[in-house]
């Protein structure tokens, strides 16, 4: 078995999942782009191009990528994993027995790479061949039976690695809700990832990769708001204590709104002790550090400034904020298109849009060298260069 996991956000990328955007983000409609949480309709293949310059910037650097459709069909070479897969997105789905015993039977006739992309792109009512009723009467014919999952671009959120286990997240919008089906797929059938053991799960409480960082080994920031549920952190922090994989968890709360929708959307690592923050929020974010009793009960302390529980969890003296000094406008301008979303390749290099010019060239002002891709069209999903990748492996940090 190949050796994965992550123990901080900044230790040297190794290898890293990615999810080129296809066929799903052709189903975006200025009718349904708000439900599914774009804020646009991209230009496709210019997305791709974009989303190839990333990937290539990261192969650039010595970071193994892997895809997440590649890694879907590999998976569904296994008879047993088609099974799964099928039956685990028809349950989720209200169709009807006439369509469901029709979609189950044709999408066990299809060839592994074609299964990937009706469970990724979906299926529109127009486009069944069978299966017909009531129920495909009724339906607009651009309806979807199966759901299309433009989201996938976000790797972040739908795992995330901590030390060698991997969390299958619960993710709250119900447009992505299936994304971790997909997920759990892999890791626990994808023959690269045979022994890796999982936490968590898409049917528990929700919490997404987004909101959670690994401060350093044993230290995890977690967001709270549109996304992760409080319950969510609650039974996160208990699976990471239990499993060893953290000594304090930090609950972070932050506004529900879709400008903050994640705590990577404020903030980011990008050297073992600073990090990049929104500053119209750096006075404001507080933390309650949770950690485990002998009892294995939790422990939470009252709320601190986010900086300085961080620092003390940490074991440092400070959490560097790197202070980008910008004024409010530009701030909020920047924070919007992912300026302080970044993603660390290793301790003081981090790759980011190239928009976001003053964010960047305060970064470079810090020391950091940033390695600037473009996403005019990627960013209408919003989501930086942070949300669209999953660490699978990382070198820890050096003691
Ligand atoms: N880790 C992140 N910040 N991910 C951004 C996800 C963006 C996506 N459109 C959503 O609304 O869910």
């Amino acid at each position: 078995m190949t050796s994965h996991g992550a123990d901080s956000e900044v230790g040297r990328l190794r290898t890293v999942l990615l999810h080129r955007p296809g066929n799903e983000l052709k189903r975006l409609t200025p009718r349904n782009n708000d439900r599914l949480l774009f804020d646009g309709i991209p230009w496709v293949a210019r997305a791709q191009e974009e989303h190839d310059g990333f990937a290539e910037a990261l192969r650039n650097r010595g970071v193994e990528v892997l895809y997440l459709t590649d890694l879907i069909a590999e998976t569904l070479e296994d008879g047993g994993a088609r099974d799964h897969a099928i039956t685990t997105a028809l349950s989720g789905l209200h169709l009807g027995d006439t369509l469901r015993e029709y979609l189950s039977t044709f999408l066990r006739e299809a060839s592994p790479a074609e299964l990937t992309d009706y469970l990724t792109a979906g299926i529109r009512n127009d486009e069944v061949r069978g299966g017909f009723g009531l129920v495909t009467s009724l339906l607009a014919h651009d309806d979807f039976l199966i759901d299309p999952l433009p989201n996938l671009l976000f790797t972040r959120d739908s795992s995330v690695w901590v030390r060698d286990r991997v969390a299958i997240t619960s993710l709250a919008m119900p447009a992505r809700a299936r994304e971790t089906q997909l997920t759990e797929l892999i890791y626990t059938r994808h023959p690269r990832f045979r022994g890796t053991q999982t936490v968590h799960g898409w049917h528990h409480e929700h919490v997404e990769g987004g909101d959670v960082l690994l401060l350093a080994p044993g230290v995890i920031a977690v967001g709270v708001g549109e996304r992760t549920t409080p319950a969510g952190v609650e039974r996160f922090a208990r699976q990471a204590f239990h499993a060893g994989l953290a000594h304090t968890v930090l609950a972070v709360p932050i506004t529900q709104e879709r400008a903050t929708m994640h705590l990577d959307t404020v903030c980011t690592m990008v050297d073992v002790d600073k990090i990049v923050m929104y500053p119209n929020v750096a006075d404001s974010l507080t933390a309650y550090a949770v950690t485990a009793n002998e009892d294995g009960a939790l422990d939470v302390a009252g709320a601190e400034p986010f900086l300085v529980a961080a620092a003390k969890a940490m074991g440092i003296d400070t959490l560097d904020q790197i202070d980008t000094g910008l004024d409010p406008v530009t701030a909020e301008r920047e924070q919007w298109d992912d300026g302080n979303n970044t993603l660390a390749i290793a301790p003081r290099v981090a790759v980011a849009y190239e928009r976001n010019v003053e964010t960047n060239d305060r970064l470079e002002d810090a020391g950091i060298e940033v390695v600037r891709i473009s996403g005019s069209e990627l960013g209408s999903g919003r989501g930086g260069p942070r949300c669209m990748s999953c660490p699978v492996a990382r070198e820890p940090l050096p003691a």
